[in-house]
């Protein structure tokens, strides 16, 4: 799915209607070019091409870097830092034609997804730059921006098409010349000025200017950006604040996403790519720090280890949805997302494989007693013994739980010649040769290997003690990779040490660290025969990469979108891509009589429906209803009012 929509998919009707809601009033858009229309300063670059491969490019270039800073910066004069700039470089006009290509796959991205602003005010539109004209020109036009409308400084040549310096009879080559060009230019109209620099703000001090906007989406200078009457951090904000033409319904730049536990990078990409302001953190957040953070936060991703408890869902004002960037869902209120309208999607199986491989690992190194050979080689221990080391050829695997993991696992384990016994609260079918057990205690009875792989209901907790380890054959191999408030750590610890069991292999503990710095504790420290691993049974690069592309992709299709696909806990809704319309979201308690209470106001106004779609579960409905664009803003008010309405979002 395209994140924006291109020109193209901006059809008439939402071109005419975003002409009828344009104020009276003339407007100028002054817009400067260098680290605001692209991403990068053109003279530093040039200086990097131009350079290439002489012995002092790196300190040059820096120069450069540290001239263009202080001259936006206004710790020097403008005229200073271009002239000091310009004798620094050894360019000529192949550079140029480099640094052009180079430049248009540098326009910023809020500048590039917004090509319908610039189409819609071609005319009012201007490009103001102490920059050069040569390679300003054609790398504007991109978007559609006049010719005629560009100012800016133009390079001089010598014979051998070497650059020698600046027109210097262009007001732009010197100091205050942005203020001097726009006071030449007697515009008419209210001036919107959006720039990065101080030599922008200048134009709004000067009073040419009524508005300045510190354009802080490639670099935030903060002696800008606190004399600007706003900070964007993106061209969306800046459109939205004014109610221009607009690839976002919202700016997403004003979207605030907080990825903790160590997410994979590839989910911080995936956000920032779109303009999303992300937040990263290694590690997990405790409750009353969460209840502070979750504030203001639109989209939050977690994995095991940070509840979203009850206390945390009242703190979050701004929650649309949750991403389990992990199969289990058991650390999140889900009942209380729901009745918030917040949605939760999970990766139901990234990560199967990779816990899979691990049990199977784990289940040979215990039956061989590997664990307790290494503790005593390590020891400078030799025993050679062939005693109670067994094959797992022949023998019986229990599996606990016959959902994802239990099966693949099961099949894993056939293949290695095991024969496969399974209790599941639900009536699975078996995979392969498996044969299915009507109670935990047949399987218990029966199997010389017992694998948890059950999820984390409530009800799981304590599930296996005493009695449970009672029920298992003597010498048996446990491992659970599931959760560790299932067991009874006590009950396990009795039944290592009396002999019950042969060996343990745990990967997740009734309280586990919350980060890599915390320490880690538990009575099965020290036992013999048992495998200790820090809750990585989906902890593979494979895994977390799937992951970290799987949840974002979920997450971002119900935000861009409105689908629920895969979410855990509100009617799942497979969208068609919105074109020509506006979308409105509706998450509402499922009530007798509500559907007839969103009716009756689309009558009222005599909305035209383009497209209807609507999923219940027992405690919410979701409509979405795609509506031609001529609609009031009395309407929506309307829709937001009816007292069962949990959340309300419109996307175009
Ligand atoms: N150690 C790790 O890093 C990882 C741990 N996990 C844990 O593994 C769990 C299982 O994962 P999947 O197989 O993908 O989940 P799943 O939802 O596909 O399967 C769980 C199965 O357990 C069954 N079940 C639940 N309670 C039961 C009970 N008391 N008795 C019998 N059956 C019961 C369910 O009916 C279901 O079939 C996850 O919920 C998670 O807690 C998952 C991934 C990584
Ligand atoms: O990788 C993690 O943080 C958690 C893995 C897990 O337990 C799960 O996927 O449910």
């Amino acid at each position: 799915m395209p994140a924006f929509k291109t020109k193209s998919q901006f059809k008439t009707s939402e071109k005419n209607f975003l002409k009828v809601t344009e104020t009276a009033q003339k407007r100028k858009f002054i817009i400067d070019f260098d680290s605001t229309f692209t991403q990068v300063e053109g003279l530093d670059e040039l200086a990097r091409i131009a350079l290439k491969g002489a012995p002092n490019q790196t300190e040059t270039v820096k120069a450069i870097k540290d001239l263009t800073d202080q001259g936006m910066s206004g710790e020097i004069s403008f005229s200073e830092a271009l002239s000091k700039r310009l004798a620094l470089l050894s360019a000529n006009k192949t550079h140029i034609e480099e640094l052009i290509s180079f430049l248009k796959g540098k326009i910023s991205k809020s500048f590039a997804r917004n090509e319908v602003f610039f189409e819609h005010y071609a005319d009012d539109v201007i490009i103001l730059s102490s920059g050069f004209k040569d390679f300003i020109v054609p790398v504007a036009k991109e978007l559609g921006v006049k010719e005629e409308n560009i100012y800016a400084n133009t390079f001089e040549f010598d014979n051998d098409g070497n650059i020698t310096g600046a027109d210097q009879s262009n007001p732009l080559a010197g100091n205050g010349g942005k203020i001097k060009l726009v006071e030449s230019l007697n515009l008419d109209a209210e001036i919107h000025v959006i720039g990065d620099g101080f030599t922008d703000y200048e134009i709004k001090a000067s009073g040419l200017g009524h508005f300045f906007y510190a354009f802080t989406e490639n670099v935030a200078r903060p002696g800008v950006m606190e004399k600007a009457d706003h900070v964007v951090k993106s061209l969306d904000e800046f459109l939205w604040l004014n109610h221009l033409p607009r690839s976002q319904s919202y700016p997403k730049s004003r979207i605030k996403v907080l990825l903790l536990e160590n997410v994979h990078q590839a989910a911080v990409k995936a956000f920032e790519d779109e303009g999303f302001d992300v937040e990263f953190h290694k590690g997990a957040i405790g409750e009353a720090d969460l209840c502070e953070m979750i504030k203001g936060v639109s989209i939050i991703g977690i994995r095991s280890k940070t509840n979203i408890t009850p206390k945390v869902l009242e703190n979050a004002d701004k929650l649309i949805a949750v991403g389990a960037f992990c199969i289990g869902t058991n650390q999140i209120d889900l009942e209380g997302c729901t009745e918030r309208g917040i949605a939760v999607f999970n990766a139901p199986y990234s990560n199967t494989r990779s816990v899979v491989e691990l049990a199977i690992g784990e289940i040979i190194m215990l039956i061989r007693k590997i664990p307790s050979n290494s503790e005593r080689m390590h020891k400078g221990i030799w025993n050679k013994s062939a005693k109670n080391a067994y094959e797992i050829r022949g023998k019986k695997l229990g599996l606990i739980g016959y959902g994802h993991i239990g099966m693949q696992l099961s099949v894993v384990a056939e293949a290695l010649g095991m024969e496969v016994y399974f209790y599941d609260a639900v009536d699975r079918m078996p995979i392969g040769n498996a044969i299915k057990c009507k109670s935990m205690e047949e399987v218990f009875n029966t199997v010389d290997v017992v694998s948890l792989h059950i999820d984390g209901r409530p009800e799981n907790k304590k599930l296996i003690g005493k009695k449970e380890f009672d029920q298992m054959k003597d010498g048996v191999i446990f491992l659970n990779l599931a959760r560790g408030f299932v067991v009874e750590i006590p009950a396990l610890v009795d039944a290592l040490k009396s002999g019950k069991l042969a060996g343990a292999g745990v990967d997740v503990f009734p309280k586990e660290p919350r980060t890599n710095d915390d320490p880690f504790e538990s009575e099965l420290m020290g036992l013999e025969n048992v495998i200790l691993s820090p809750h990585v049974g989906g902890s593979t690069e494979e895994a977390q990469e799937m992951i970290g592309h799987y949840v974002p992709e979920r997450l971002l299709e119900y935000i861009n979108n409105g689908s629920t696909t895969g979410s855990v806990n509100l009617p799942e809704v497979q969208l068609p891509l919105l074109t020509d319309s506006h979308r409105l979201l509706h998450i509402h308690k499922n009530v007798p009589g509500i559907m007839a209470k969103i009716n009756t106001i689309f009558a009222k106004h005599n909305i035209n429906v383009r497209g209807q779609y609507l999923k219940t579960n027992e405690t919410v409905g979701y409509v979405i209803v795609d509506v031609a664009i001529s609609y009031t803003p009395e309407f929506l008010e309307e829709l937001r009012e009816i007292p069962e309405t949990i959340k309300f979002r419109k996307l175009f």
